[in-house]
């Protein structure tokens, strides 16, 4: 393991960020770089450990001189045998005994510590995750509260924010200057602070008094300034004499007396939208799932079809690729993905498939049969692997005007393959059509762009909801209008 994540860091450039919050794939990454530091630091310990007990027996072997001679030194010495040794000990011993003390302990691992230092995730990382986490958050309609005791979208997961990661978060929007979203989480973060892990929290860079006073911070610069002074009170009742907060108080004091409290409101909760009520899975279900033969005779399977809408078209085709088709795809994703910056809206990471793969050849000719749409000559297949509350924003896949003009095609249809099953959110939502299609491994969702003018559908436009919980994979191919019509005429 450590030789792979050395061919890491071998890989990567000093100016180079570390991305892991867009993809799930990415995030797996974190596990082994985490054990490694784990072991690393219970190796260091082991090590002082070592030379704590060491340091320990020795000096319950020299306490007892020392008792032997408490009230009757010049007896002790007197004794030959006693002043020898006694000599001894402190002319040899003794300068030995500095520079064991002095001897780095973990040597070794602090070199390790430090040379992987470059695999750590960045502040861009904790940055998208943050914002991963609000996308949970609004779409699901959830409160800090909720989500910091494991509860999204109305299930109970075995997980906890920690004081630190309430901190981290309460930090992250203060520095956003929103306030309202800092305050509640730095307010988690001190119901939750443990004072017998302070020790813990200090090493780590969190401590009592910044919680505090980021706290009223963020209360004052919402004008509620008796909640901050109740914070600071509250702290003071705690560390009485702590000139910070003492300071703080006064300050808080002075400027309640001249500047007249501004009414707080309570936030109130922005309407639920459409694409809120899909990604919720509010909407009713409304499909037709028959079992027909291919449109091609010489085809014969079996296809497991559900109609989802007749206009505009969307169909379900489902077990349209096995499970080991779904692993390879997944296994070129996972050594290719990238972020697109470019692509707004999109927090995943994504590759383009070559054409040349065999699998991609095998893929076309069957979704052909299947379909009876031309799967070559049109753009090439994208991989997408979401990350924390990943999701692609309300979009269209058709080019307006400008755009087909500048292509000279237009997308005609849509196939998305769902490569995973997600265990909550990550749905497709028409909010124009109120449908939401939940991820479901190894089916084509198919769905027409296009009017009958070829004009681009604006009923079309969809959002890919945030991923809850699960790792999605979809690929994603746009078919070319032009190509459609020509293999039509030479069919
Ligand atoms: O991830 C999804 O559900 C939507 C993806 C999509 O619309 C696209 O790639 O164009
Ligand atoms: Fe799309």
């Amino acid at each position: 393991m450590l030789l792979v994540l050395l061919f890491y860091i071998c890989a990567c450039s000093a100016d180079e960020e570390a991305d892991y919050s867009l993809a799930v794939d990415s995030l797996g990454e974190l596990i082994p770089l985490e054990r490694y530091y784990y072991g690393n630091l219970s190796a260091f310990a082991d090590k002082m450990e070592a030379k704590l007990i060491t340091i320990r027996r020795a000096l319950s072997k020299m306490r007892p001189v020392l008792e032997a001679a408490e009230d009757k030194q010049e007896r002790f010495v007197g004794n030959p045998l006693h002043a020898y040794s006694l000599l001894r000990h402190l002319h040899h011993d003794w300068p030995n005994w500095l520079d064991f003390v002095e001897e780095p302990v973990g040597a070794e691992e602090i070199k390790h510590f430090r040379s992987l230092e470059l695999l750590l995730p960045s502040r861009a990382d904790i940055a998208d995750a943050a914002f991963g986490l609000e996308q949970i958050r609004d779409m699901y309609g959830q409160t800090e509260r909720d989500m910091a005791i494991g509860l999204l979208d109305g299930q109970q997961h075995n997980v906890q924010l920690t004081a630190m990661d309430c901190w981290s978060l309460g930090k992250h929007y203060f520095h956003l200057k929103s306030f309202v979203q800092a305050s509640v989480w730095l307010g988690l973060a001190a119901d939750r602070y443990n004072v017998s892990e302070e020790d813990i929290y200090a090493v780590q860079g969190f401590h009592r008094v910044e919680l505090w006073q980021l706290q009223a911070g963020s209360l004052m610069r919402q004008s509620r300034n008796d909640d901050a002074l109740a914070v600071i009170n509250g702290a003071l009742e705690k560390l009485p004499f702590d000139m910070r907060l003492l300071s703080l108080r006064s300050r808080l004091e002075n400027r309640w007396l001249v500047r007249p409290r501004l009414d707080y409101e309570e936030d109130s909760l922005p309407a639920v939208t459409d694409v809120q009520r899909g990604c919720r899975g509010e909407y009713p279900w409304k499909s037709t799932l028959h079992c027909r033969f291919s449109w091609r005779p010489s085809f014969y399977a079996r296809l497991k079809v559900e109609e989802v809408l007749l206009d505009p078209y969307i169909v379900l085709y489902h077990d349209v690729v096995s499970g080991k088709e779904m692993e390879l795809l997944k296994d070129y994703g996972r050594t290719n993905l990238t972020h697109d910056p470019l692509r707004s809206g999109l927090s995943a990471k994504h590759c383009a498939l070559p054409e040349s793969l065999p699998l991609v050849q095998s893929l076309h000719q069957r979704l052909w049969d299947m379909t009876g749409l031309s799967l070559n000559g049109s753009e090439s297949w994208l991989i997408t692997n979401y990350g924390i509350g990943g999701f692609l924003g309300l979009h269209k896949d058709y080019f307006d005007e400008i755009e087909e003009e500048l292509q000279g095609d237009n997308r005609l249809f849509t196939i998305q393959i769902f490569l995973s099953n997600v265990s909550q959110g990550g749905y497709t939502v028409f909010p124009n059509l109120e449908v939401a299609v939940k991820p479901q491994a190894g089916t084509a969702l198919v769905f027409y762009n296009l009017l009958d003018s070829l004009v681009g559908d604006t009923r079309t436009r969809h959002f890919g909801c945030p991923v809850i919980d699960g790792d999605k994979w979809i690929a994603t191919k746009f078919l070319s209008a032009k190509e459609q019509t020509l293999r039509r005429r030479g069919q």
